[in-house]
C-alpha cells in the first residue's frame, strides 16, 4: 500500500505564488522518506495539505489510503505529526501535553514511556512548558506526534532546535519507528542526518518535485560525481593540478598545500588520476569519496531562483497571501 500518494496536486497564494505545482508524489508503506528542498520550496504546503490544514488549488491528495481533505478525521486518528514550529500550551506540563493528546486521539498511551523515549527528562515533564528550551519543546512536540503508535509520522523538521545528541537520536527514534513499520516522512535541512536514514529522498525545488529516488539512484542519475584526494610529499615546481582535469572524466582538479584534489563525473578515472599524480610525486596518502547528498542536492536545485526564500516581493513586504489560509504551527492531534 502507499501511505502518501498526490497527484497533480497544486497550491498557489494570490496570483503570484504557485508555492506546490503539479505534484506527484508516492511513498510506500515502511518507508523513511526524506522530503528536501530549500527555502520556500513547497514541503510545508505540501504538507499542510496532505493534514487538510489547507485546502490545494488542483489536484489530489491520499494519505494512507484516505483522501486527505474527505477523511481527515480517519487521517488524524492513524497519523502522527509534528509540525513546524509546533506551538505548546504554557500553562500544561509536557506530560499533561502527552495526555491531552492521547485523549484527543483515543489512544491507549503511557506518557511517561513516551517521553522516555524522546528523552524528555522526569523534572522536565512535570514542568509547565512556558519555561521550555527550544529543543526540550521540540523533543515534546516529537513524543505527542509518538502518541497512539501512528501508521504513519509526518515530521516537518523534526530536528529544529535539537543538539547533536538530541539530532543523534532522534535518527535512532525514526529508525526504530521503520523496524516497528511505521512510515516515516519527514522534511529537513540537515543532509548528513538525511543520508543516513533515509531509504528514499524527494528534492522539490520552486514547488515541483525535481528529483525522487534513492540517494544511490540519484547519484547514478546525476552522473554521480566523486572525489578523490591524494597526499604527496610535494609537487614538482611547474606542475598545474588544474591539467588533471584534462584526463577523460575529471570535472576539475585543484591542490590544497600538499593535497591534490580531482573531483571525477566517472569513478573509473580516479584510477588514472592517481597514475598521472604518482608519475611526478611520491604518494602518502589517498582518500576518496562518492557525492554527498549535499553535492546532489545542490545539483538538483541550482536553478532555484531568487534569495532561495521563494517569496515574491510583496509576499515578504506582507501584501499579498491568503487571508483565509489556516496555520499549521499549532498543536496536532
Ligand atoms: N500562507 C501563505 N500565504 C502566502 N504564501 C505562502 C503561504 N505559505 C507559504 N507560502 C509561500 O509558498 C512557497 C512555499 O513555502 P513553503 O513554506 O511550503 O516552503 P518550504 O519548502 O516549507 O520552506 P522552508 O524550508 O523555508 O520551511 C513560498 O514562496 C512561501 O512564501
Amino acid at each position: 500500500m502507499t501511505a502518501i500518494e498526490t497527484r497533480g496536486l497544486t497550491k498557489r497564494f494570490g496570483e503570484d505564488v504557485v508555492a506546490v505545482d503539479s505534484l506527484d508524489l508516492t511513498v510506500e508503506s515502511g518507508e523513511i522518506f526524506g522530503f528536501l528542498g530549500p527555502n520556500g520550496a513547497g514541503k510545508s504546503t505540501t504538507i499542510n495539505v496532505l493534514l487538510d490544514f489547507i485546502r490545494p488549488t488542483e489536484g489530489s491528495a491520499e494519505v494512507l489510503g484516505y483522501d486527505a481533505q474527505r477523511e481527515t478525521q480517519a487521517i488524524r486518528r492513524r497519523v502522527g505529526v509534528l509540525p513546524e514550529g509546533a506551538t505548546l500550551y504554557d500553562r500544561l506540563t509536557g506530560r499533561e501535553h502527552v495526555e491531552w493528546v492521547a485523549r484527543t486521539k483515543g489512544a491507549d498511551a503511557d506518557p511517561d514511556a513516551i517521553l522516555d523515549r524522546v528523552g524528555l527528562g522526569r523534572d522536565d515533564r512535570q514542568r509547565r512548558t512556558g519555561g521550555y528550551s527550544k529543543g526540550m519543546s521540540q523533543r515534546l512536540a516529537l513524543g505527542m506526534a509518538l502518541v497512539g503508535d501512528p501508521d504513519l509520522l509526518i515530521l516537518d523538521e523534526p530536528s529544529s532546535g535539537l543538539d547533536p545528541n538530541g539530532i543523534q537520536e532522534m535518527r535512532d527514534l525514526l529508525r526504530e519507528e521503520a523496524e516497528r513499520g511505521t512510515t516515516v516522512f519527514f522534511s529537513s535541512h540537515i543532509l548528513p542526518q538525511v543520508e543516513a536514514v533515509c531509504d528514499r529522498v524527494g528534492i522539490m525545488s520552486d514547488g515541483r518535485l525535481v528529483a525522487e529516488d534513492t540517494i544511490a539512484g540519484l547519484r547514478e542519475a546525476t552522473g554521480g560525481s566523486s572525489e578523490i584526494t591524494a597526499t604527496v610529499d610535494a609537487l614538482p615546481e611547474g606542475f598545474d593540478p588544474a591539467t588533471l582535469a584534462d584526463l577523460a572524466g575529471v570535472e576539475r582538479a585543484s591542490a590544497d598545500g600538499n593535497d591534490v584534489t580531482a573531483v571525477c563525473s566517472d569513478p573509473g578515472a580516479k584510477m588514472e588520476v592517481l597514475k598521472r599524480i604518482d608519475e611526478v610525486a611520491t604518494v602518502r596518502d589517498v582518500h576518496s569519496e562518492e557525492a554527498s547528498l549535499e553535492d546532489l542536492f545542490n545539483r538538483y536545485t541550482a536553478a532555484d531562483p531568487g534569495d532561495g526564500t521563494g517569496r515574491t516581493e510583496s509576499e515578504a513586504s506582507g501584501t499579498d497571501g491568503e487571508p483565509e489560509v489556516e496555520d499549521a504551527s499549532g498543536v496536532t492531534a
